[in-house]
């Protein structure tokens, strides 16, 4: 982990950066749930979740449909209200709109006779921001050009979005959600549809992101491969519980047999880790194989548990 001291690409101004590990233990929490719940109904989505994110931590969100991993997401957003518990983002309730959070929502494919250049998508995450009229063109005009050479977007900044690739989209996608310089980024799913190849540069972008910045990253996604490497934790939602701690304890056989109240085994396969026999895999396989390589470790000790029957 070999951050230093560093200022944002297209940051107004500079900010401590410090190895995940070390920063994410002292530095004050941009994300704190205490006791959270969300339920629609009867039904629990979770509950007890006591979470605490700080600058420049990576948090993987994973958790079979329907598990409420978008829902969290809302949650922090501001959308979502919990059922139970308290949530602060950034020393106060969820801000609606709050320029300090940056969104790559769940990727839908855009309007195929679109005439929006990458440009203009980018600058749709800058309209209604704080600048005023006779400053705005310019110092958005370069905000914009900033934000799409930090996701290597320049070569097709002016080409319309319908044009690109799933991968350049989602590059560009990304290049709004970080055009205001938040201080968080919530993440759902931005590897979808991707190949490996473009899910790699996208994880390592947002990686890049969070240790030049000190960005926190909440980032949902259903594939746990392409950034087990460097996430420093992972919340796994299943029926009503989770688990959460570093990878390498709540990736393991014993702790997801705990949260799925079931026999799970977490196997590792030619360098891949693959969760077999969780209660929502489809008939074609693991509904989510997890690869990465990580030892079994230690069951984590959470509050949560299988469908939602109180700690495990
Ligand atoms: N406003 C709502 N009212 C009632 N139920 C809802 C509402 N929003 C979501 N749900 C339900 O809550 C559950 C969790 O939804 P959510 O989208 O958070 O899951 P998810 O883990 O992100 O799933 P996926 O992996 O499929 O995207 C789903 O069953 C969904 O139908």
């Amino acid at each position: 982990m070999d951050r230093s001291e560093t200022t944002a690409p297209h940051s107004p101004h500079p900010r401590r950066a410090t190895p995940p590990g070390e920063g994410a233990g002292t530095a004050a929490p941009v994300i704190s749930l205490r006791g959270a719940a969300l339920s629609y109904g009867d039904r629990v989505l979770w509950r007890d979740l006591d979470l605490e994110v700080r600058p420049g931590e990576f948090l993987a969100v994973l958790g079979p449909n329907g598990s409420g991993k978008t829902s969290l997401l809302r949650v922090l957003l501001g959308r979502q209200r919990l059922t139970a518990g308290t949530l602060s983002v950034l020393g106060h309730a969820p801000d609606r709109g709050s320029s300090d959070i940056g969104y790559v929502p769940q990727q839908k494919p855009l309007p195929v006779h679109t005439v929006l250049r990458a440009r203009d998508l980018v600058r749709l995450g800058l309209d209604g921001h704080r600048w005023g009229p006779s400053r705005a063109r310019a110092a958005g005009r370069r905000r914009v050009d900033e934000a799409l050479a930090v996701v290597g977007a320049t070569a097709y900044a002016d080409v319309p979005v319908s044009r690109l690739s799933g991968g350049e989209q989602q590059r560009v996608r990304i290049a709004q959600a970080l055009v205001t310089d938040p201080r968080i980024l919530l993440c759902d799913e931005p590897l979808l549809s991707l190949d490996p190849h473009h899910q790699r540069s996208v994880t390592e972008l947002v990686d890049r992101r969070r240790r030049s910045a000190d960005t926190a990253v909440v980032f949902v996604t259903h594939e746990i491969n392409p950034v087990l490497g460097m996430v420093d934790r992972v919340l796994y939602l299943a029926g009503g519980g989770f688990r959460i701690g570093p990878p390498e304890e709540v990736m393991t056989s014993a702790s997801l047999s705990r949260l799925y109240g079931t026999r799970v085994d977490v196997v590792r396969v030619r360098g891949r880790v693959v969760v077999v026999g969780a209660p929502d895999e489809g008939a074609d396989g693991p509904a989510h194989p997890h690869s990465g390589g990580q030892p079994d470790g230690p069951a984590a000790e959470h509050p949560g548990g299988p469908h939602g029957d109180g700690p495990p």
